[in-house]
């Protein structure tokens, strides 16, 4: 999907959200485990009842790669019931040489067809160029919303400018390819730094988890990382597909999803530039 189709669909359904598909087995309501393949009645079922709230579906790889090959056709079903012009991201965090990037790159790009995929970028420019092809995106982790992101993205460097080195791995990282085939992963707990990621890198689209069960406010995430188009996609995996855990899980998947394009929808109108 190239920037401009995923802008558009932006503007139309007045949504800049992602729905995270962290679908946990063991969370699944009762009535649905003895079904064929629970996993994916799951989510056909959240995807069906969100769709038309949501511009994004973010399945992150652990929780299909944990239950072994019965996972990867559980993610395999659920990427073709996810309509054609909703952008897809595999939060896989991968990062590794050249020559075994390509492999991740085609294993996510080629045989799973997904838009995006989510890489570490400690490994370097070469680790990352695999995964820049046309129409599609890599997502750099940039300043996570873990606690765990002040071991090394908040250090400062002795460069004399005294830099975080998440802002140093931006800069460089910005010149590795066209900001439409790279977004940044960066945390909604994060919001006072936000700032800082827009002045090193203004134009990218910035994948944003974290509202919710995480405590990272959409509001403030929105009013200081929006750009001219958008440029945001905020996800919420547990807050969404666990709203409720008996037979009505997707209706209230629905109803916390549209709370939060209702929000989008202010955000739109009041910030976009
Ligand atoms: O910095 C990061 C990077 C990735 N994640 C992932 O996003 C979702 C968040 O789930 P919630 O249930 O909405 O908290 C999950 O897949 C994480 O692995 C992140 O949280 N922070």
């Amino acid at each position: 999907m190239t920037r401009e189709q995923l802008f558009e669909q932006i503007l139309k359904k007045k949504s800049y959200l992602c729905v995270g598909l962290d679908t946990d087995p063991k969370k699944l309501p009762q009535h649905l485990l003895d079904t064929e393949d629970p996993v994916f009645e799951f989510n056909r079922q959240i995807i069906e009842a969100t769709a038309d709230l949501c511009v994004a579906y973010k399945p992150n790889i652990a929780f299909y790669e944990a239950q072994g090959p019965a996972g990867w056709v559980s993610l395999e079903k659920t990427l073709q019931v996810i309509p054609g012009d909703i952008f897809t991201i595999a939060d896989a965090k991968r990062g590794d040489i050249g020559n075994t990037a390509e492999l991740y790159a085609r294993a996510f790009f080629e045989t799973l067809n997904f838009d995006s995929v989510t890489v570490a970028p400690y490994m370097g420019a070469d680790s990352v160029k695999p995964f820049l092809q046309p129409d599609k995106w890599v997502i750099l982790l940039a300043l996570t919303s873990n606690t765990g992101s002040q071991d090394f993205q908040m250090l400062r460097l002795e460069d004399g400018n005294e830099e975080y080195l998440f802002e140093q791995v931006l800069r460089t990282s910005a010149d590795w390819g066209p900001a439409d085939q790279m977004m940044y992963v960066v945390g909604a707990t994060q919001a006072d730094y936000v700032q800082r990621v827009r002045d090193i890198v203004p134009n990218h689209f910035l994948l944003v988890p974290g509202v919710g069960a995480q405590g990272g406010s959409l509001e403030d995430i929105s009013r200081i990382g929006m750009n001219k188009q958008c440029g945001l996609l905020v996800n919420s995996s547990r807050g969404i597909i666990y709203a409720s855990s008996g037979p009505d899980f997707a209706e209230k998947a629905r109803e916390a999803a549209l709370a939060m394009q209702r929000e989008m929808e202010q955000y739109l109108d009041q910030y976009l530039g």
